[in-house]
């Protein structure tokens, strides 16, 4: 007969074959850290909660007794039977085996209601995630997720910070972001090679305020803007296609110097040579 003595944080055998650094799969063995997060997103206690790679559940078991419905997206199909096994007694919990990337947010939500969501996020796709996100806004009033301390910093950096990017001008087109608090890489199992950072995002697009119609739009101008980090507005956009003399009067309209950064201007002057140009 096989005996293991298990030490707190420990993992079980049959934990350590389910590893998939692939995935993304660093755990949060920290007790502390987990609360920490679960109490990040406040009351749950009459709202629909929807959390992203539950893992082996270091996050959903807290939230399983505190919310009136949780629902845990991970693509590891290994991990989705021991998650279902371990919240039988649940009836709040549904574990969906899929790839957040591909799920419909809008359409887990009751209609009427305003979604929270969780994650401690797999750092491979982090952008792309919080993209997703921004893409279901109307149907989520906060996340709160954990990345990668560097991308945190690039998703809450001002205007004029050498961090200021496309991922921060377009994150905060659609929420209010704010750092919660960072840990270091022996909070998880296996560690990190990186600090990571949890974020909140309160929803609160700002398009409508910013006089921009089309959103969609607008992210693609973002994009051609930032194009080349470096590079002045004026030398993205004449490679983006506009001439000298678009360029020179919609920025006189939008009172920009063609000559500045994109890593230097306010979301409400990129609003304003977009309505310009
Ligand atoms: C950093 S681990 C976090 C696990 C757990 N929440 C914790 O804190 O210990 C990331 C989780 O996301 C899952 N995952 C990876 N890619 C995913 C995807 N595209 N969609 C959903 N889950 C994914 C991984 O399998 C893993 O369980």
């Amino acid at each position: 007969m096989l005996h293991v003595t298990l030490t707190r944080g420990a993992r079980t055998p049959y934990q350590m074959q389910q590893r998939k650094p692939k995935l993304g799969q660093n755990f949060l063995v920290d007790d502390n850290a987990r609360h920490r997060i679960a109490d990040a997103l406040g009351d749950v206690s009459t709202r629909t909660v929807i959390e992203i790679g539950p893992g082996h559940g270091a996050i959903t078991t807290i939230l399983a007794e505190r919310a009136k419905k949780l629902t845990c997206i991970e693509l590891d199909r290994s991990l989705v039977p021991e998650l279902r096994f371990k919240f039988r007694n649940h009836p709040n919990v549904e574990i969906v085996e899929a790839d957040i990337l591909e799920t419909d947010i809008t359409a887990l939500v009751p209609a009427g209601e305003k979604a929270l969501v969780i994650g401690n996020l797999p750092y491979y796709i982090t952008s792309d995630i919080l993209l997703h996100l921004c893409a279901h806004e109307a149907a989520m009033e906060l996340a709160v997720v954990m990345m990668q301390r560097e991308v945190a910093d690039r998703v809450a950096a001002e205007p004029g910070n050498r961090d200021f990017g496309l991922l921060s001008a377009t994150v905060q087109m659609h929420a209010e972001v704010a750092n919660v608090f960072t840990l270091p890489p022996g909070a998880f199992d296996p560690p990190p090679d990186v600090y990571s950072t949890v974020l909140r995002m309160r929803f609160a697009p700002r398009f409508v305020e910013l006089g921009i119609t089309d959103a969609a739009g607008f992210d693609r101008f973002l994009k051609l803007c930032f194009q080349q980090k470096r590079k002045t507005l004026n030398n993205n956009l004449r490679a983006a296609g506009y001439t000298s003399e678009q360029i020179a009067e919609a920025c006189g309209a939008a009172e920009i110097e063609p000559s500045a950064r994109a890593e230097a201007l306010p979301l409400d002057r990129f609003a304003a040579l977009y309505r310009a140009i």
